[in-house]
């Protein structure tokens, strides 16, 4: 029996098995036989040399934005639009069969964005392109779940249990439980919060299922079953994810209204000639999402440059003054004296700080080395470029001198 065959067997078994207090271990026990199955899915056959056939494009820009949904819901139009390069887009389902990639500029940054195939149900387990697919979202930042507002709203959830399927985890965190597997002592389990999901026992047999014999357990949150087996495999990717519905131009208004409510959503139309709406809010909200940072380097007695932000992000590489020292130059934070930071990470303006000081979106650094002394006192910076215009706020209430 093929690997998938086993997987649906334990499903139907487990939607055979009524849920009660008797039953918790043994459905405990077969959630971490289907875990188990689908890690060995998603390892390349024996014999395979290294794959060869997933979509190799290669990564550009300060982060990565991946187009995923059902055939024909807009993905191609959208990209076409918010990057200018062309991607086909017809009437017809699978019209884009392999990985598209465009950029997105916005504030001052450059944001990759890949279309891709459509994917159906089915598709984790290698349906059409599913799994190359599913490997390009794997391997981006954010998630743009792309909906056709007049289709079914099943499809959000089909997709998200696609996603979830080959191990990626969307708008969570991963689940506060320390565990550490040993060589020898048996297994030593605590918690620091009271547990109603999962108990000491049910969490043996699932390291027993497991093979595991000797660990450490500990448990800083009320987790439940999946979220145990998600820290014992290991392997699980957290991505943000922001739903979109597109096409609202075919749906009346109550229908927006709604599917616009819905959690981590945003509702959009991309029809030239009925009209497109709310792709500024989409890009607002794939901005914020990313979470990226972009620090301004200010030169001792020079202006900053106000249109090239060094860009950091606390998912790639951290957003730290040491960080930003890292992207400046490899040498920079063994030269270090101290950094005076202006913005909002900051109490007052400039502070003195050090290699650990976090630094927020458009705070402005200038390095302080060993052997040079800050130049004291200066005007405000002078610029052509918005950034000052958008920092003015901030230097209303406190003033960006020096
Ligand atoms: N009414 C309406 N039609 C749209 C909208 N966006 C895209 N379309 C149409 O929907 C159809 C499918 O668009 P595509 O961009 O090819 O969709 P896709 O998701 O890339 O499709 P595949 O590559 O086949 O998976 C095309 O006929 C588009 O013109 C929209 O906002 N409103
Ligand atoms: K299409
Ligand atoms: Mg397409």
């Amino acid at each position: 029996m093929g690997i998938i065959e086993r997987i649906k067997e334990i499903e139907a078994e487990m939607a055979r098995t009524q849920k009660n207090k008797a039953t918790e271990y043994h459905l405990g026990q077969l959630k971490a036989k289907i875990a188990k199955l689908r890690t060995q899915l998603l390892e390349p056959p024996k014999g395979a040399s290294g794959g060869g056939e997933g979509f190799e494009v290669t990564k550009y820009g300060h982060g990565r934005v991946a187009l995923i949904g059902f055939p024909s819901v807009g993905k191609s139009t959208l990209l076409t639009m918010l990057t200018g390069t062309h991607s086909e887009a017809a009437s017809y389902e699978f019209t884009t069969l392999t990985c598209i990639p465009g950029v997105i500029h916005y504030n001052d940054t450059k944001i990759q964005l890949l279309d891709l195939p459509g994917i159906i149900e089915g598709a984790s387990e290698g349906k059409g392109r599913g799994r190359q697919v599913i490997a390009v979202a794997k391997s981006s930042d954010l998630v743009l779940m792309v909906l056709d507002a007049s289709k079914s709203e099943g499809h959000r959830q089909i997709l998200t249990k696609e996603l979830e399927a080959v191990g990626l985890r969307l708008n969570k965190t991963p689940p506060q439980i320390y565990f550490k597997k040993k060589k020898t002592g048996g297994i030593s389990f605590n918690t620091t919060a009271p547990l109603t999901h999962i108990d000491e026992k049910l969490c043996y047999q699932i390291l027993h299922e497991y093979k595991i014999h000797n660990a450490e357990v500990l448990f800083r949150e009320n987790a439940t079953v999946d979220d145990f087996i998600d820290v014992i495999e290991g392997n699980r990717k957290y991505i943000k994810c922001v739903y979109v519905y597109n096409k609202i131009d075919v749906v009346g208004i109550d229908d927006v209204d709604r599917l616009s409510r819905q959690p981590n959503s945003i509702v959009i139309s991309c029809n030239l000639k009925a009209s497109f709406l709310n792709l500024d809010r989409l890009l607002a909200r794939m901005w914020d999402e990313m979470g990226l940072v972009r620090v301004y380097s200010k030169p001792q007695g020079q202006q900053p440059d106000f249109d090239e932000p060094f860009v950091l992000s606390s998912d790639r590489g951290g957003c730290t003054v040491e960080d930003f020292c890292n992207h400046v130059h490899r040498t920079l934070v063994k030269d270090m004296k101290y950094a005076l930071v202006w913005g909002t990470s900051t109490r007052h303006n400039p502070q003195n700080c050090g290699l650990s000081q976090h630094l927020e979106d458009e705070d402005v650094v200038q390095i302080v080395k060993k052997k040079e002394r800050d130049e004291g006192g200066r005007g405000r910076f002078k610029s052509h470029s918005n950034a000052p215009a958008r920092i003015a706020d901030r230097e209303k209430k406190a003033p960006l001198k020096q």
